[in-house]
């Protein structure tokens, strides 16, 4: 499997003077392409800091994160926005949907689709979504808004897919739901699928699993045999 991602000694501070603290400290992993991983820890491990960075939306304090080799850490700030624009895409917990466009205008307003080979018709009846395109984010139960979300996120055909806390504001079969459009997105698309949670059950799923604690790596494990979406309930 070819490698994506590599931290290297990534440091995140926060503050200033003696309210100096570290978000996340000396952080090191990698993660391949086409891998479905699991970041699991408590409030406050630096899961959503990790994933901001990872993502090019915020810059370590200290240390490197290559991406297909290249460190992002590099980047001034229009290569970032480049760097966003071209290679990730981001599922949020409240879909972050604009509430006055449609499901198809949600999907269609990315920027960026140049690389897309899909129409948002498409990747919205991938989402099982055909039928409700034409309805606005007030008219979709909550996993149907999250699936608009995820269409959106993949519209312009990212390398990769951060997903913050995905299915935590769903109940755990739309939740379930939503855990096997990402896992199908992974193993039939080859993206990289990068779930924070704080819910262990989900980490049962996972190729790969990042156990963060106080801004530290406590362990990263590779699951051998994956449990099915199917099986996992919360
Ligand atoms: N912009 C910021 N300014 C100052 N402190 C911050 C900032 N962002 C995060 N922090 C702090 O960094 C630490 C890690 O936060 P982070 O949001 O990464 O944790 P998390 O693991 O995602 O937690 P949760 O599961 O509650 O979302 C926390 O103590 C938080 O208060």
């Amino acid at each position: 499997m070819r490698e994506l991602i590599r931290f290297k000694n990534v440091s995140k501070q926060y503050g200033e003077g003696d309210k100096k603290f570290y978000a996340l400290h000396n952080v090191n992993f990698e993660i391949n392409q086409g891998e479905y991983v699991v970041i699991l820890g408590p409030s406050g491990a630096g899961k959503s800091t990790l994933l901001n960075l990872l993502g090019g939306m915020d810059q370590a304090s200290s240390g490197e994160i290559l991406v297909e080799g290249t460190n992002i850490e590099g980047y001034n700030d229009a290569q970032l926005t480049e760097f966003r624009a071209n290679n990730v895409g981001f599922v949020f917990q409240f879909y972050n949907l604009i509430p006055t466009l449609t499901a198809l205008e949600n999907v269609s307003i990315t920027k960026d689709i140049k690389k897309s080979k899909r129409t948002s018709e498409a990747i919205l009846e991938s989402v099982h979504l055909e039928r409700q395109m034409h309805q606005f984010p007030a008219e979709l139960s909550g996993g149907e808004q999250q699936r608009v979300s995820i269409a959106r996120a993949i519209r312009k055909d990212p390398l990769m897919l951060l997903c913050d806390e995905p299915t935590g504001a769903l109940d755990s079969k739309t939740g379930v739901d939503i855990l096997k459009v990402l896992h199908n997105l992974c193993k039939e698309e080859n993206k990289t699928v990068i779930i924070v949670t704080h819910n262990a059950t989900i980490a049962q799923t996972a190729d790969r699993v990042i156990y963060l604690k106080n801004g530290e790596i406590e362990k990263m494990t590779l699951n051998e045999q994956p449990l099915m979406i199917d099986e996992v309930e919360w």
